[in-house]
């Protein structure tokens, strides 16, 4: 078990910070260059706990992985080995999205996940890919779970929940069926899939209602991941919420299907600039925050929710150090993450002597309030310890955060970026 003691910070503080690159658009550009045509580039990966999952997946795939400073060098298998079990960790993004891929597979693959990802619900992609023609057995839908491969047949499937990760599952399986894949409904999420396959040759139609992809195969790919904005978020808050710390946070990816938090910021009057903005394949810039006497909106629109999914935790954090009442509804989602974060986040906050009403599918949020300190639980996720952490650098006595190295699958280098801000 680990843990770390975030004491309040006192003195100010002047920094530039380089956030790690995107986890979705890692995990991403490893599995779509396994089944490309050719050797791939992949510039600025991120190196986590989650993403070496999904390296490890490839890799039993068959194809290279030539991991170098900076760079990897992906070299799709000559033919697939086609009966493997495989260990996803905490990830739920590898899981589901690679369990498209697999899918589309004449073979025989087994995944299991640890302790958390055996709880999260699998129901959500094993309908559209057992439509496509996959057979899937696993008990109650969730991990450990067989995939049987192979023969897939485009469908044309209304997507239920707004979820990136299903959109991308039934995507991957779609290259490699028989026949046109159309998805509509609930496609407003995060977009990379689509970017990056509209980048390599997939022959794809994206319009607002529908994603349509004719099976084809990526040529390959050359693609520079910019940094995480979800990584970003916590400095961002940081920012916003402290006087003591003037920030840049440099290269990170500003798609708007990642940045919701922003539209909500922008309306409780937070103050920012982008600098360098730069259009790369995905949108970048620079991220300087400043200190902000924020409002709280009276609820939030449920439509930017999918737009700011990850940030939900540390958005809690700034409305508690903002003005007035919040009811921030619609995140029933945020139950099956890698724990329940409503629940974590109402027992947290309260040890800290911060009271957050509970609701079904969110919380009632009333701020300002100060932040005493306390000992807190991570619950083994990643987004609570760091959201923790920046609670801790605001708060009067400081936060001691019990499982805080969860931060690893996102993460690795945030708690050296916080001790930093100590010497
Ligand atoms: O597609 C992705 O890379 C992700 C999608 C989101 O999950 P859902 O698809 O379950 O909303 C997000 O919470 C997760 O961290 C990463
Ligand atoms: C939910 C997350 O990731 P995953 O679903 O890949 O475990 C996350 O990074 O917050």
């Amino acid at each position: 078990m680990s843990e770390i003691f975030i004491p309040p910070l006192k003195k100010r503080i002047k920094k530039e910070i380089n956030v790690p690159s995107d986890k979705s658009i890692t995990h991403r550009a490893l599995l779509l260059s396994s089944i490309s045509k050719g050797k791939s580039q992949i510039f600025n990966p991120l190196i986590s706990e989650d993403t070496k999952r999904t390296i490890n997946l490839v890799k039993e795939l068959g194809a290279k992985v030539d991991i170098g400073a900076n760079k990897w060098v992906v070299t799709p298998p000559k033919s697939f080995n086609v009966d493997f079990d495989f260990y996803s960790g905490n990830s739920g993004t590898t899981t589901r999205i690679s369990s498209g891929l697999l899918a589309s597979i004449d073979g025989h693959f087994t995944i299991l996940g640890d302790a958390s990802l055996s709880q999260r619900p699998m129901k959500r992609i094993i309908e559209p890919l057992s439509e496509m023609g996959a057979k899937i057995s696993c008990e109650n839908y969730k991990l450990p779970m067989t995939i049987i491969g192979g023969n897939l047949r485009g469908i044309d499937y209304w997507l239920k929940i707004p979820s990136a990760q299903v959109k991308s599952s039934i995507m991957f399986a779609a290259l490699r069926a028989t026949g046109k894949t159309t998805i509509r409904g609930a496609i407003n999420s995060r977009n990379h899939t689509e970017i990056m396959f509209k980048n390599s040759g997939v022959d794809i139609e994206i319009n607002d209602n529908y994603i349509e992809i004719t099976p084809s195969l990526p040529t390959s790919l050359n693609y520079r991941i910019p940094g995480d904005f979800s990584s970003a978020a916590y400095f961002i808050a940081m920012g916003l919420i402290s006087k003591k710390v003037d920030l840049i946070i440099k290269s990170v990816n500003l798609n708007k299907t990642r940045t919701g938090m922003f539209q909500v910021l922008e309306k409780m009057n937070a103050k920012f600039e982008i600098k360098n903005f730069k259009n790369d394949i995905e949108p970048i810039g620079d991220i300087v925050p400043v200190f902000s006497n924020m409002i709280n909106l009276k609820n939030i629109d449920e439509n930017l929710i999918p737009f700011m999914i990850d940030e939900i935790p540390i958005l809690v954090l700034i409305q508690s150090q903002s003005e007035g009442r919040v009811i921030f509804k619609n995140l029933s989602e945020l139950r099956r993450k890698e724990t329940d974060r409503i629940n974590a986040l109402v027992q947290n906050f309260e040890k800290i002597g911060v009271k957050i009403e509970e609701l079904n599918d969110g919380f009632i949020v009333e701020g300002p309030q100060e932040i005493k300190g306390g000992e807190i639980n991570s619950f083994n996720d990643h987004r609570i310890s760091m959201t923790f952490a920046i609670a801790g650098l605001i708060s009067k006595e400081g936060i001691k955060i019990k499982n805080s190295n969860c931060v690893d699958v996102s993460f690795p280098n945030f708690f050296e970026i916080i001790k930093g801000f100590f010497s």
